[in-house]
């Protein structure tokens, strides 16, 4: 480990992020009961341009009015190359009540985006006097915004999760794709007359969580498009839970129990976590750095890696 050591993120609950375009609030309620622990009330892409004062509305009114329970609550604004992003961020201060947490910041390209964003906020927290302050996610969806994630991710201390949005990020880098997330069917290896499907949403999502570890901001996983697939989005939601993602979002409720269960350490990990843990006191009491569980080694390392899974429960237990 370095002189400086790697900061724990927010010990908040993210498995599932699930979204509703701001302009259907009949949706809110429905959203507000379900298994979601954050809910992204959305400004920005699902919400045609006319529709943007009325939705602006709708989530201000609806903060104050429905009850979200102990769940994170998001809006994402618009992003910072669009006419509406001031207006989104100065209504939801000046008019919305307490109990929004967080501000989204789509398609951050570079760490002065979110300094503007801090600034702005800062100012009129300061004017409205403001007690809680708003925390930030941004959005990594463009070829600048993962060239500058480190960047990004050290940009303010309001900062508390990272997600990669597959729709944009996939337009922005030029792919040959349609697809919101997943298998992309021409990304193969071919091998003795077989294809072998291989992830290309794979380097950017370690990208992203190698700067969002080293800042203590959480990594999240984005869209998955096509919901009448549950075992496509399993799949994607497994390989980004294994290379250190915190959640998902749910574009549909249909996605939220999926969400969960992947994100959520099962009975069997968590007691082998422990075990493992057992296992190294036992060792350090005898003066050894290392030693054999179930057949395979367990070293100081190994003490680490349980303790993620262990803290993963122990917030979900509460
Ligand atoms: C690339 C990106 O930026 S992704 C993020 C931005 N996109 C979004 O926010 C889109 C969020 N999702 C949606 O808008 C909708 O789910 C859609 C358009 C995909 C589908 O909407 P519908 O056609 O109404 O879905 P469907 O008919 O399957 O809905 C089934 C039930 O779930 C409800 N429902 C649909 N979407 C949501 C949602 N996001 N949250 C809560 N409930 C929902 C419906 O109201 C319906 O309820 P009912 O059984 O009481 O009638
Ligand atoms: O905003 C999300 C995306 O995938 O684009
Ligand atoms: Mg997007």
């Amino acid at each position: 480990m370095s002189f400086r050591t790697q900061p724990l993120p927010p010990a908040r609950l993210n498995r599932c992020q699930l979204f509703g375009p701001g302009s259907r609030d009949s949706l809110f309620p429905k959203m507000a009961k379900s298994d979601a622990d954050v809910i992204n009330l959305d400004l920005e892409d699902s919400v045609a341009p006319d529709d943007k004062d009325q939705a602006r509305r709708n989530i201000v009114q609806a903060i104050g009015d429905v009850d979200w329970g102990d769940k994170t609550l998001s809006v994402r604004i618009n992003g910072l190359d669009t006419p509406y992003w001031y207006r989104d961020v100065v209504d939801l201060l000046e008019q919305a009540s307490d109990r929004l947490d967080q501000i989204m910041i789509p398609k951050a390209g570079n760490a002065s985006d979110i300094y503007a964003v801090d600034a702005l906020v800062t100012a009129v927290e300061k004017a409205k006097g403001r007690k809680k302050p708003i925390r930030f996610e941004v959005i990594i969806e463009s070829a600048a915004g993962i060239c500058h994630v480190e960047d990004i991710a050290a940009a303010s201390p309001r900062l508390d999760a990272i997600s990669l949005g597959a729709a944009d990020f996939a337009a922005s880098m030029g792919m040959a794709t349609t697809g919101i997330g997943g298998t992309q069917e021409n990304y193969y290896m071919h091998h003795a007359g077989q294809k072998y499907w291989s992830d290309p949403w794979h380097w950017a999502q370690a990208k992203i969580v190698a700067a969002c570890r080293t800042h203590g901001v959480l990594p999240v996983d984005g869209p998955f498009g096509d919901f009448s697939d549950s075992e496509g989005f399993r799949a994607q939601a497994l390989r980004s839970a294994t290379l250190g993602m915190v959640g998902k979002w749910a574009i549909h409720p249909s996605q939220v129990a999926l969400a969960n269960e992947v994100f959520s350490p099962s009975q069997a990990a968590v007691t082998e976590a422990r075990e493992i843990l057992a296992a190294m006191e036992e060792a350090t009491k005898s003066g050894a750095g290392a030693t054999v569980y179930k057949g395979r080694l367990v070293d100081i390392a190994s003490i680490k890696q349980a303790e993620v899974i262990v803290r993963q429960a122990e917030l979900i237990a509460g």
